[in-house]
């Protein structure tokens, strides 16, 4: 493997995601159009790291070589054949928008998009479908569940699973095009995921699981094919009541807009609430959740039907 050159460059965008969507807990994932764009440069000074932060974690996260982005590139460029900044130095940008700790997949989305900007820099500025498979693969043994990390390598809505520990597969159907989630960030509340995961116990009834499978198998069929099905296609009964101590707000205003009718559920491990409504009424449930005053951010991010990848240069003038 060649030495990196200095003065080359790779770009990558990385949307947010949303996990689970009810009944499909580590396994259904949800891509939303909000994104982190990250951008390394090869240096010449051997040993040099630079991290520069914009946004979502700037003052806040480690700008070293501890920095998430930073760790998967090193794991992209050393499976790649390449030592850490052995002859050559980088310089790491990151603008990002994507709530931290929020349940919108920000740290799958840093390593996907670390991973995927690794391979990038390694294949002068692209990225092959194989490049894809390979980040959703070590992206979703990384974070031990593969449902945010496969929505963001994919884009649209994924189903994945591990056959083994170190293996992920994905499947990826088609959503509705009816389909509308309306995001609710509530306002300076965080949840990390390993203080939600650590709530859940370790068994669950027969019954509840016999209920939980055929809720998530009827989740695929309404957001692909009958989304007037959502409200019944997304209960749960793994992990939402189990941790409503760690998010009652937002669990309040899940019971709300279920008792209105709307499909609301907790993204992925909160406290970001997901309501999957349709186009006819996705300005109602806005509107209601607009009452609800400024504690609340109220996003229709869209559901973008691509995932991780390289943008087109920008225009010259
Ligand atoms: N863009 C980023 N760059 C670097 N590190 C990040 C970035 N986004 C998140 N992280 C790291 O990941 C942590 C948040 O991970 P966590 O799994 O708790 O939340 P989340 O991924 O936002 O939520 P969820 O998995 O429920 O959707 C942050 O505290 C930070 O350490
Ligand atoms: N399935 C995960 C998503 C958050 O990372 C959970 O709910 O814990």
């Amino acid at each position: 493997m060649a030495a990196l050159a200095p003065g080359s460059t790779a770009r990558v965008r990385v949307p947010a995601s949303s996990a689970n969507l009810g009944p499909g807990f580590d396994s259904v994932g949800l891509a939303l159009g909000l994104w982190d764009e990250y951008a390394v440069e090869v240096l010449p000074e051997a040993g040099h790291l630079e991290v520069v932060l914009a946004g979502q974690g700037a003052g806040e996260l480690a700008t070293d070589g501890r920095h998430l982005v930073a760790t998967r590139l090193r794991e992209a460029l050393e499976a790649c054949g390449l030592g850490w900044l052995e002859g050559y130095g980088l310089r790491l940008t990151c603008a990002n928008t994507i709530p931290m700790s929020a349940g919108m997949g920000s740290s799958a989305s840093a390593i996907v998009g670390g991973l995927g900007l690794g391979f990038a820099l390694v294949r002068d500025g692209e990225l092959t479908e194989a490049d894809l498979g390979l980040v959703n693969t070590r992206a979703g043994v990384a974070e031990g569940h593969p449902d945010n990390s496969s929505a963001s390598v994919w884009g649209g809505l994924t189903v994945s699973w591990m056959p083994s520990p170190r293996v992920v597969r994905t499947a990826r159907p088609a959503v509705h095009p009816d389909v509308v989630p309306v995001v609710l960030v509530p306002a300076d509340q965080r949840l990390d995921t390993a203080t939600a995961r650590a709530v859940l116990g370790p068994t669950v009834a027969r019954p509840d699981a016999v209920r939980q499978a055929g809720r998530a198998a009827l989740l695929v069929h309404a957001l692909t094919t009958e989304p007037a099905l959502l409200l019944d296609a997304t209960s749960d009964w793994l992990h939402q009541e189990q941790r409503r101590a760690a998010y009652p707000v937002t669990m309040g205003a899940v019971d709300l807009l279920r008792g209105l009718g709307h499909a609301a559920v907790v993204s992925g491990a909160g406290p970001t609430l997901l309501c999957l409504t349709t186009t006819d009424l996705a300005p109602t449930v806005v509107a209601e959740a607009r009452t609800w005053g400024r504690g609340w951010r109220v996003l229709t991010p869209g559901i973008p039907e691509r995932g991780l990848h390289v943008p087109a240069a920008p225009e010259r003038r």
